[in-house]
Parts: structure tokens; sequence; C-alpha cells
């Protein structure tokens, strides 16, 4: 088989060989993986710096720091409506490209399916995402951002605040005072120094904690099976059992997330397994605690007192009310995260995230889309362009326009297996696969999930070579199989469907068509012709084209061998209608034609 051979490029009038190079891009990139088609071309705008977009439009539903609104209105449009029933955010959701909001507002599946996919990215200032349902984020192609750090102390210190104040009876004294009353002895606390303090859920918020409990004289242990070894040696914690950390501690403090294998963790089985008289701490969320259990517990002595930030339905009302009416209870609004310093700070950590995945960059806090590091993108970015291309090509390659059910991706690399990250080529393949025959949009964030939804099996495969390094990826090839091709040549004696691709000069390249060598940018439409290579055929093809007004940009032959067979990738301005097709199709010398809209 011999090599493509290149002819010319019209836009720039150069061979391939000679082409000018190309820096890649990698924003355009990134916006095309990460936003809507009506974000695209705002967040080109804002790379390129000109004002011929429409800017996106924000909306903020909860309190947010006036750092961060200032930050999020030089950016875009912001609106900012505060305590919307869910049927007016619904009304209203579709206005908006993103959406801002803290523990208050519930970012339900009816809330994503309401903005009919503009919603791009949702941003909670703060940590806990228990209010966004992730998964139908995920299905609708948003993002998800959070501010993990800023409220830490602020949380941490609201607990430790809490449990000094539970202690000493601040809250009951205080109120007995503004009553008018005097009353010392009803008041008598108990002491925290000595005392064990088992700290439920050692990440950011239960470290802290437990720092400060240190610093009080406290007995610390912790329970978490995750929590790194290292650190809670450091602090001088001692990791425990579950069972073993409510069992023994005389202060119990609740700082895990509030998931599915988390909720109602403490209910009257592990009330029953606490010393008599402990007291517990909940500035984490409320749905840990089965509340009802809770009040058992208060009533009958097993717990002394409960210092409550959180609870399951937030205001509580009704039954739920109950807890904050306890006698030993003391009760905050869901402050712990609300100081000036953590609510400033979450405002500009979260404006930031949001700022950053409307401009389609790849967030460090992003919850439901892989991490990929600037460095890994700097990279990979001219490869995402020919991913998304050959996953175009590859879709329109099968006949009857049902689509890829099962895909074999070969990367050719010099590169370890292990040091090339192909979750973005992935979900560019796929969006390549998909959109073409569908009206999902595909993102990093969905890819996927919609892969999953449309039954399409992506396997992967590196292969190594001896290619320079710089170069990370040297050819990406697409094998399909169980489909039949609309153009016979390129599929392998093993029956699959095959094309290869590589990035020359920083453009992406069809390089391979079953076992034909070719060489066509993939940019604008290509015509493929499988032809006996005989002297005349560019000629008669090109007049065909010239006839009907179809601009030729690029054209390359691959054959296998003098006078055999051969490949012909003709670069289009325009889509030549059937009838043009036809014609070329019955080129006597012409075995087969197909179109390909890039
Ligand atoms: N009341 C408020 O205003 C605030 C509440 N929070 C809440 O505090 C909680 C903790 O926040 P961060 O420390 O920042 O999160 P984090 O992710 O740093 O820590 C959570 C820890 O819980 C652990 N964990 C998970 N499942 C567990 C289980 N079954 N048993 C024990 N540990 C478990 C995890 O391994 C992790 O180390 C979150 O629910 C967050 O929403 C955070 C800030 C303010
Ligand atoms: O960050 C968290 O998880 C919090 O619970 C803080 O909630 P908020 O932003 O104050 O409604």
């Amino acid at each position: 088989m011999e090599a493509a051979t290149s002819i010319w490029c019209a836009s720039c009038n150069l061979s391939s060989q000679t082409h000018k190079k190309q820096s890649y891009p990698i924003l355009p990139s990134l916006h095309k993986l990460s936003l809507s088609t009506n974000l695209r071309r705002t967040s080109t705008t804002l790379s390129s710096a000109n004002s011929e977009s429409p800017c996106p439009s924000i909306l903020v539903s909860d309190k947010l720091g006036e750092a961060g609104l200032h930050l999020l209105r030089q950016f875009g449009h912001v609106e900012c409506l505060y305590n919307l029933s869910l049927d007016d955010l619904c009304s209203r959701i579709a206005e908006f490209d993103a959406l801002v909001v803290r523990s208050g507002t519930k970012v339900t599946r009816r809330l994503f399916e309401a903005s009919k996919g503009r919603l791009k990215v949702v941003g909670r200032a703060g940590v806990g995402i228990d209010n966004v349902d992730r998964q139908a984020a995920t299905e609708f192609g948003c993002l998800v951002v959070n501010a993990p750090t800023a409220n830490t102390i602020a949380a941490a210190e609201h607990g430790i605040a809490l449990l000094t104040a539970m202690a000493r009876n601040v809250a009951q004294a205080d109120a007995s005072m503004k009553a008018g009353k005097w009353e010392r002895s009803k008041n008598v606390g108990v002491s925290v120094v000595g005392k064990t303090l088992a700290v439920i859920g050692f990440g950011r918020v239960g470290s802290e904690v437990a720092r400060r409990g240190k610093a009080l004289g406290m007995r610390v242990i912790a329970h978490d099976p995750y929590a790194p070894a290292d650190t809670a040696r450091a602090i001088g914690v001692d990791l425990v059992s579950f069972d073993e950390a409510i069992s023994t501690a005389h202060f119990v403090s609740l700082h895990m997330p509030l998931t599915p294998s988390t909720q109602g963790l403490f209910d009257d089985q592990a009330f029953a397994k606490m010393t008599k008289g402990v007291r517990l701490i909940n500035v984490a969320r409320g749905g840990l605690v089965d509340e009802d259990a809770l009040l058992r517990a208060l009533d009958s002595g097993i717990v002394a007192q409960a210092a409550v930030d959180v609870f399951t339905e937030e205001p509580p009302s009704g039954d739920a009310s109950r807890l904050a009416q306890h006698e030993n209870v003391i009760t905050t609004p869901h402050l712990g995260a609300s100081t000036k310093e953590a609510q400033e700070q979450v405002a500009v950590e979260i404006a930031e995230a949001v700022i950053g995945a409307l401009r389609g960059e790849l967030s460090a806090t992003a919850l439901n889309a892989p991490i990929i590091s600037p460095q890994v993108m700097s990279v990979l970015g001219p490869y995402v362009a020919l991913a998304e291309k050959l996953g175009r090509v590859a879709v329109q390659l099968v006949a009857g326009g049902t689509g890829i059910q099962s895909v074999k991706v070969l990367y050719a690399s010099p590169r370890d297996p292990d040091n090339l990250d192909t979750r973005i080529l992935r979900a560019m393949i796929t969006k390549g696969i998909i959109e073409p025959i569908s009206d999902v949009h595909v993102n990093l964030v969905n890819a996927d999930f919609i892969a999953r939804q449309k039954h399409l099996r992506i396997s992967e495969e590196k292969v190594a070579t001896n290619s320079s390094v710089d170069q990370p990826v040297e050819s990406i090839q697409l094998q399909i199989s169980g489909a039949e091709s609309r153009f016979e040549s390129t599929v392998l004696d093993n029956g699959r469907i095959s094309i290869q691709g590589s990035v020359k000069f920083g453009v992406p390249h069809l390089t391979r068509v079953g076992a034909f060598s070719v060489n066509v940018s993939l940019e604008g439409n290509v015509i493929l012709c499988h032809q006996v290579d005989q002297p005349g055929m560019i000629g008669q093809v090109g007049n065909i084209l010239g006839e009907h007004n179809v601009n030729v940009s690029f054209m390359s032959v691959g054959r296998s061998g003098k006078r055999g067979k051969a490949i012909m990738a003709i670069g289009v301005d325009e889509e030549p209608d059937e009838a043009t097709l036809k014609k070329i199709g019955e080129v006597p010398a012409i075995y087969e034609c197909v179109f390909l809209h890039l």
C-alpha cells in the first residue's frame, strides 16, 4: 500500500507538507465540549474579546456575597431572585445559562426539564450538594460545581460554638434572662475538658472541629471510612469504628455528607448504642438523623442535649419543628456557613467556578464531570477536534442511519498508557457519533451517560509507538463492528469499518480509510471515491463538481499500488446535490462514492 499523495490546499494555497503551522485554540474546543450551542458563540467572544455574541444570563436564587455578585456582573447579565417557589423558578429558568444557589433552592429534575437545555452550569455556593439532583444534571449535560473550601472554618467554628453553648446552657440562660429571670442553678452546665468528642466524618470540617476540640482539652476520636490516617495522627485523633465512636463519646459531632448511605444513620439503633447522657451536635445535614428517633432519645435521657443547625425540612414546620421546640435542644437556622468572611469567600469561589464553566474551562470543583487538568488539556487540545470529526465520519459511514452500537478506539501513542488520559477524547468521539443522528447535545458531563442511553459501547486500546513523545497521540483509529458500511472500502478483513486520523500542523486529518492511506484535512465536507487508479480520474471528478458549482478545497489519493485500486478523498466547500454524487458514482472507473458532512 502506498502512502497518500497530497495535492493542494485551497485555503492557504500550499501542499499539506508546507501547510502553515496553526496554533490550535484550546478554548473553542472546550466550549464545544462543555457548552450548548447557544453559548458557544458567547464563549468564543470571551476568548477573542469582542462582543458580537449575547452575554450569558446568570440567575442567583439564594443570597450571595457582594464580591461574587460583582464578578458575575462583570461577566454576564445577573438576576438575583431570592425565595422563588419551584413553580416560579421553573417558569423562568429557560432564560438562564447558569444558576447559583445555596442550600435554599432545590435544584430538581423538573427544573432541568424546564430549562429546555439552556442551563449549562449550576453553581452551589457552599459544600453540600444534596439539594441538587446531580443525576438529572448529568443527563441534561449540565455541569454542577461547588465551593468546597471557603466555608470550612465557619462550619467548624459553628460546631464548636454550639458544643460549648450547649454544654453551658448559654441559649437557655439567655432566654431566661430575657424573660426577666435569674436562674443560676437551673442552668448549671457540664465541662468539656477531658471529655471524649467523637467526630463522625473526618473531612475538611470534621478535622477542623477535631483540632479545636483538642485545643479545648478534649480527647478526640473520629470515625470516617475514608479518612487519611496520617492526618488523624498528626492532629492526635484516634480513628475508630462507628460503634466504638458513638458508644464511648460524651459528645458526638456530625460532619459527613448526606448521601443514600448516610441518610438516617442516626436512628433508634444508633442512639441505643450511645452512652446515656451523650450530647449531639449536627452542623452537617438534618437528614443524617432520624429526627423522631432523636426526640425519643432525648425524652428517654439517652441524649442529654442536642445542638442542631440543620433539619430534614428547612425551615422545619409542623411535626418537624418539635425538635426545635424541645427544651434540651438548642438550634440555629442553618448558620454553619454564615460568617461575613466565609460568605464573601464562598461567593468569589463559586463565581469563579461558574464563569470558568461558562467560558468552557473545566472546573476543578466539577461534581459531575471528570476533572481533567489544564496540563492534560493543553496537550490533548488539538486531538479533541480530531476525535469529534472521526466520530462524525464514522457514523455517516454506517448504512441505514441507525447509528453505531460498538466501536473500538485505538490510540497510537508513544506515551506510557497510564499517562494518556483519554476521557475527553472518548467524550468527543461520543459527541461526533451521536449528535449527527439525534437532537441531544453531548458534552464532557453527559457523554458516558448518553453513550449508555444510546447503547453505544466504546472500548479503548492504547497502542505503543516509537514516535516523539511531543506528539501525545500519533493517531486515533475507530473500528466499528456489527454494522454495514455505506462505503465498502472502509471495511477491513475482520469485517469492521475502520477509519483513522491524525493531527497534522494542528489540523485534524483523515489518514486512513479501511486499508487505504489518505491525507485529507477534516475541515468542511469530504467526498470519498473508491476507483481504479488510472489517469484522468481527478480531472473527471473535478469537472463534474465544477459543472455543479462545487468548489474543491483539497484532494488526496491513496492507492493499493500503481494502476491498482485507489481512494480519492476530496474536500469540498459546498454540499453536492444527489444528482452530482450520482454522476460521480456513474463514472465507469469509480466503484463507489460517499459524501461526508463534517
Ligand atoms: N451547616 C452548614 O452551614 C454547613 C454544613 N456543611 C456540611 O458539612 C458536611 C461536611 O463538609 P466537609 O467537611 O466540607 O466535607 P468533606 O467531604 O471534606 O468531608 C466529609 C467526610 O465525611 C466522610 N464520610 C462519608 N461517609 C461517611 C460515613 N458513612 N461515616 C463517616 N464518615 C463519612 C467522608 O469520607 C469525608 O471525609 C457536609 O454535609 C456539608 O454540607 C458544610 C459547611 C457548612
Ligand atoms: O456549604 C454547605 O454545605 C452548607 O450547608 C452551607 O449552606 P448555605 O450556603 O449557608 O445555605
